[in-house]
């Protein structure tokens, strides 16, 4: 990585790739989203997608992690990854930690034990039992994001991960972002917003009908 526009072409021997993309394209009904996108994400990477509402981050977030198929082009994942969208499903009857163990064990996280997700839960004074229906929009965002640590993956995609996330919250996601990468993980996000102080160094992308670049100031973009 970081090379938007291409492939590395990097040959045996160095780190492998968490995540290769190879000529994509995104569509929504016929029409071209972005791409033709081509690139590695190596160990210890980090991007930051931005670009107008529309311009297709989700969709692209979503084809990355194989819930969508792309138009054109391929996505290589070597191995499992999350992804943590900005609405996501929770069984909203269910109290927060039936959740996180239906979730962690459908991902084959079985092992993470109770003890751990009450840890998570006492620690963002999350109720265990009441139904997550009645949980904040941050609360739930504190909720959807538990996996990352208490089940490590080597990739994360991350779409709008401070959406309704307090202070402590963000700077908690930029203290684990900052370990994940520092233990060979990469990721991949998409915010509206700065990044909070302390997350670490992302490649900025511009997502566009073009494809992908380097970001320059949203305001550059719109004039
Ligand atoms: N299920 C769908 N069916 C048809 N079109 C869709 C669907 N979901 C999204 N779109 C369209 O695809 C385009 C890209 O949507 P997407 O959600 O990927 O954009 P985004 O960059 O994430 O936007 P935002 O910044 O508002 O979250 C938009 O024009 C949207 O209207």
């Amino acid at each position: 990585m970081t090379n938007p526009g291409a492939t590395s072409g990097r040959g045996q021997g160095g780190p492998a790739a968490l995540l290769t993309v190879v000529k994509l394209v995104g569509e929504r009904q016929g029409l071209r989203l972005w791409g033709p996108l081509g690139f590695e994400l190596m160990p210890g990477r980090a991007v930051h997608v931005q670009g107008p509402n529309g311009c297709g981050k989700t969709t692209l977030l979503r084809t990355l992690a194989g819930l969508r198929r792309p138009a054109l082009g391929e996505v290589c994942l070597p191995g499992p990854c999350w992804f943590i969208g900005h609405a996501t499903p929770l069984a909203e009857d269910l109290g927060a930690f039936a959740n996180l163990r239906l979730w962690l064990d459908l991902a084959g996280a079985a092992a993470v034990a109770d003890a751990e997700l009450h840890g998570w839960l006492q620690h963002w004074s999350l109720p265990a039992e009441r139904p997550v229906r009645q949980l904040s929009a941050g609360q739930r965002r504190k909720l959807a994001l538990a996996p990352l640590t208490l089940a490590p993956r080597s990739l994360w995609l991350l779409d709008e991960p401070f959406d309704a996330l307090d202070h402590a919250g963000c700077a908690w996601l930029a203290q684990a972002a900052a370990a994940h990468l520092a233990g060979g993980g990469a990721l991949l996000l998409s915010s509206h917003q700065a990044l909070p102080t302390g997350f670490p160094p992302c490649d900025a992308w511009w997502l566009g009908a073009r494809g992908a670049r380097k970001a320059a100031p949203a305001v550059a973009e719109a004039a």
